[in-house]
This record gives structure tokens, C-alpha cells and sequence, in this order.
């Protein structure tokens, strides 16, 4: 039977064209929608690629030979790109390369897709309003794109992926170019988002510890480690030279374990005053 309540993974390998060695090998795994996945690794650990294969992106616009399925619910980017692209929001590492290079104003870039997917004017009007204050852009509706800062620019791109509302929006290291005020500003606003499965790429390892339902962990291409973020920060090996969060280093350090049998430290706030109060109250 189908299945409609995961995106799944099943043994995908994906080679780019003119290439010889996969840079993603043989990844297995699946999540219920609505949960925030964040993937983390090292360089060319294969991030970017996977973003793009749960896009669509590769094997469609950028080539390639893929093997396995990805699959969101009972549709595939490979079997039907269109109405699984429909589903899906893509904020790419470089903002610029996603705006349309038509749009006079923030306004009507934001607009671009909504406007091709036949919406009403005013429900366009009402939509553009509502996401661009979600991503504090509302005083630059007016502005041309080529106008904004980098910081700016990235939160148009997200506004642009999330007005049509998709099931699944990827992220692709979307703060890189924001001040550590649009970060924060930023993982607070992620962490507000219903009814959409996240899947983001970033260093902001502090933050995706907060926010993230289930960190996955690529090195060289394999899918080397999954789960939630206290498993996977406790069960890091240093082979894939991923940094552990503030909270879980203070914590070691002080040897204030959540749990000591296994032996685990905190990795965000909330587990970090739960340990804290225990061991506190010892
Ligand atoms: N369009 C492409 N054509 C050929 N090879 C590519 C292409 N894009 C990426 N690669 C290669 O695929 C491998 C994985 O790259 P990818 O960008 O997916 O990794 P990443 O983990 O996102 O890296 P980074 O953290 O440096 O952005 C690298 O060896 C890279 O050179």
C-alpha cells in the first residue's frame, strides 16, 4: 500500500555525468512528514547533491545516473517531476541563481510562482504580504531585488520557496550570508513553520540541535550516521570531523549527563536545564 506519510530514501546512489565515482552511495533511510531533518558533514561530504535529488533538480537539470527512489508519500521526481516539484520548495547555497531576473520589485518576484500557478490577484496581494513579513521583508516590497543585501536576498529566496505553500521545502545553508542577528532571527521563524517537512543543510550546529527533529550525517557520500540529534552528537565519530554543539561540549565538560546509562550528554537548551536540575537536586 502506499505510503503518504513519509519522504524515503531507498539505496540511492547518484553519479554525476562524465564522473565515475558516485558522490552519494547507497542511502537508506525515511522520515515522517513534518519533521525538521537537518543534514550536516563535511566538505563535499554530498549536501548540496541531496538537496538537489529531493528537489528533482538531479537527475532533471543537472545530469547524471541515479539509482534507488525517492519518494515523498506515494510520488517520485523521478517517475513525475511536475507534480512532485509542485509539493516541493528549493532555497539553493546561492540565492541570486534563484531569483527569476524578471521581477521589477521584491513584490512581484515573490509573486513570480504564484502568478504561473494561475492565483488570483488578490489572494497573490494577500499571500505576498503575509510571507514577506514572516520573513521581514515587508519594508523592501517595493524595492528592486538587485537592492538587497545578502542577508536579504536569502530571505527572498525562502520567501519565494514557501509562498506556494509546498509539503517540502529544502534548505541549503540559507543563513550563510545573514548577520548572526538574521540567524537567530531566522531559526526562530523555522521553528514556527507548520504542516511542512524541512529539510536543511547548515553549519549552525547550535541551532540545529534546537531545532531538529532528526539529523542526518553524510561522509563521502554515505549516509554514515541518522537519528535525533542526542543520539547523533553522542555517537559522533571524530572520522567525520563534525563539530558538537556549545551545550553538549560545556556539559561533558562538566560531566552533567541527561543520561548515564548510556552515557549522554545534552545537545540543546531544554535537555540541558533537565540535566542541570538533576544533577543539581543530587
Ligand atoms: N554539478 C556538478 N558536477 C560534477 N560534480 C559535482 C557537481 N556538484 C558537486 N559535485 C561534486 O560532488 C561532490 C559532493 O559535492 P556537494 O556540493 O554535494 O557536497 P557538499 O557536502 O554540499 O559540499 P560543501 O559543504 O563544500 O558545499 C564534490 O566532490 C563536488 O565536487
Amino acid at each position: 500500500m502506499a505510503n503518504y506519510q513519509k519522504l524515503s530514501i531507498n539505496q540511492l546512489s547518484f553519479t554525476y555525468q562524465h564522473d565515475r565515482v558516485p558522490v552519494l552511495n547507497d542511502l537508506t533511510v525515511s522520515v515522517p512528514l513534518d519533521h525538521i531533518i537537518g543534514i550536516i558533514g563535511n566538505h563535499h561530504a554530498g549536501k548540496t547533491t541531496l538537496c538537489r535529488v529531493l528537489a528533482g533538480i538531479v537527475p532533471h537539470i543537472i545530469a547524471g545516473n541515479l539509482v534507488g527512489s525517492c519518494q515523498l508519500g506515494d510520488q517520485s521526481p523521478v517517475q513525475d517531476w511536475p507534480a512532485y516539484n509542485q509539493q516541493t520548495g528549493f532555497v539553493l547555497q546561492d540565492p541570486h541563481s534563484q531569483l527569476s531576473g524578471l521581477a521589477d520589485t521584491v513584490a512581484d518576484e515573490i509573486a513570480f510562482d504564484l502568478l504561473n500557478h494561475g492565483v488570483e490577484e488578490t489572494a497573490i496581494q494577500q499571500r505576498v504580504a503575509a510571507v514577506a513579513a514572516q520573513l521581514q521583508l515587508t519594508a523592501q516590497l517595493q524595492q528592486s531585488p538587485d537592492s538587497l543585501s545578502g542577508g536579504q536576498l536569502q530571505r527572498l529566496a525562502i520567501a519565494t520557496a514557501i509562498v506556494t505553500r509546498p509539503t517540502v521545502l529544502i534548505l541549503d545553508d540559507p543563513t550563510s550570508e545573514m548577520d548572526p542577528q538574521g540567524r537567530s532571527d531566522f531559526f526562530n521563524w523555522l521553528k514556527t513553520v507548520t504542516h511542512t517537512t524541512i529539510v536543511i543543510v547548515s553549519n549552525e550546529i547550535d541551532e540545529l540541535c534546537e531545532i531538529a527533529d532528526e539529523l542526518w550525517v553524510l561522509e563521502k557520500g554515505h549516509l554514515v550516521s541518522h537519528g535525533t540529534p542526542l543520539q547523533v552528537m553522542n555517537h559522533l565519530s571524530p572520522k567525520w570531523q563534525v563539530a558538537t554543539p556549545t551545550i553538549y561540549q560545556l556539559a561533558s565538560l562538566m560531566n552533567w549527563p541527561l543520561a548515564t546509562k548510556p552515557t549522554l550528554f545534552p545537545v540543546n537548551f531544554n535537555q540541558l536545564r533537565r540535566c542541570v536540575n538533576v544533577n543539581h537536586s543530587n
